[in-house]
């Protein structure tokens, strides 16, 4: 925080009370569900750089897509450099907003077409393919992922695949980026580079990133927030020097103690409803998180082993350090 170039003029990402529901074949909300995402409150500035935990399932990806303008949410739920994504397709046009994840990890815009990324073509074809981009970022960008413009997208590597697709994606100069694990094929140096190479994005330029990950190699000094998502709702968003202050674990290890708390509490759920001649598991309804169980709607604090935080609303700001809503993780 405190960069240079941060822009101070406002939050760049904000998330008002997000509800959403994947819709049913009939375009709407399966009757009886409960929102997938609920009650989802966050604000980013300008200069973050923000990691997205989260176990399988808890919605990182339902939140990232909601942020890129892949689903319709409210336009006060979501505003993303002042616009709602989804209803001003100019935001991802422009190539402010970048969306790196999904569909994206199978196919690469080429031509005006959205074309299968395996296809028989240069990889040069491909990057100078896209118009407009400055030729010293195109360089850059080149030599950070170690591509060599010669190659042939249906003979390489799933990995220098990938690099040339990272490439692709971050040719424009995104003020916001949204990563869904983006690196699961890169060698340790591709991913290295790239880690580096994205948080000089954010210290230089003033661009806001989220990248959603399992992998924590390499990571411990990269982000400058972590947001931790359970079932839907945020659980926790706290500037990582915080994170540090209060857990003496490494960052995977400290990830992985919230999660090993989560899961020990859904199983303790289980063994309960069990007990209590209910099924194990809660009645499942398409794009929704649950139906007809109270219990698991009701917000539960969390207890990760935290040493007492004052609780706020946003993480736009230097000092701040919060929880989305006072009612979850307290003390
Ligand atoms: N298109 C869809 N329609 C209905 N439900 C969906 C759809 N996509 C995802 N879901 C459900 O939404 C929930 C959250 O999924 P999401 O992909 O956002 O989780 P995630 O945190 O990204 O998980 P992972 O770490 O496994 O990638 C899951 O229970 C999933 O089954």
């Amino acid at each position: 925080m405190g960069d240079a170039t941060k822009d101070n003029s406002g939050p760049v990402i904000e998330i008002n009370g997000l509800r959403f529901t994947y819709p049913g074949i009939d375009g709407h909300p399966p009757p009886g569900s409960k929102p997938l995402i609920d009650d989802f409150s966050l604000s980013l500035s300008a200069g973050n750089r923000c990691l997205l935990v989260g176990s399988n399932g808890a919605g990182k990806t339902t939140i990232l897509k909601i942020l890129g303008g892949k689903h319709m949410v409210e336009p006060h739920m979501v505003r993303v450099l002042g616009r709602s994504a989804f209803h001003d397709t100019a935001l991802t046009s422009s190539g402010d907003l970048s969306y790196l994840g999904g569909e994206w990890r199978r196919e690469v815009a080429f031509a005006g077409f959205d074309v299968p990324i395996q296809m028989d073509v240069s990889a040069e074809k491909l990057i100078f393919g896209v118009v407009g981009i400055d030729p010293q970022r195109r360089a850059e960008l080149i030599k950070v992922l170690d591509i060599d413009p010669s190659w042939r997208m249906h003979k390489v590597s799933d990995g220098q695949r990938r690099r040339v697709q990272i490439c692709m994606g971050l040719l424009k100069p995104f003020k916001v980026l949204l990563l869904d694990e983006i690196t699961v094929d890169l060698d340790v140096l591709a991913r290295a580079d790239l880690l580096r190479f994205l948080r000089k994005e954010c210290e230089e330029r003033g661009a806001t990133i989220i990248y959603a990950t399992h992998i924590f190699d390499g990571l411990e000094e990269w982000p400058s927030h972590i947001v931790y998502v359970a079932n839907g709702k945020l659980q926790l968003a706290m500037p990582m020097d915080k994170v540090k202050e209060i857990s003496k674990l490494s960052l995977m290890r400290t990830v992985e103690s919230w999660l090993r708390k989560e899961r020990d509490e859904e199983r303790k759920r289980r063994r309960e409803r069990k007990k209590s001649g209910l099924p194990e598991f809660d009645d499942q309804i398409e794009g929704s998180r649950v139906t007809g169980d109270p219990a698991r709607a009701a917000v539960r604090p969390l207890n990760n082993g935290w040493a007492g935080g004052r609780l706020h609303s946003t993480i736009a700001g230097e000092e701040n350090f919060l929880f989305s809503s006072n009612r979850v993780l307290r003390q």
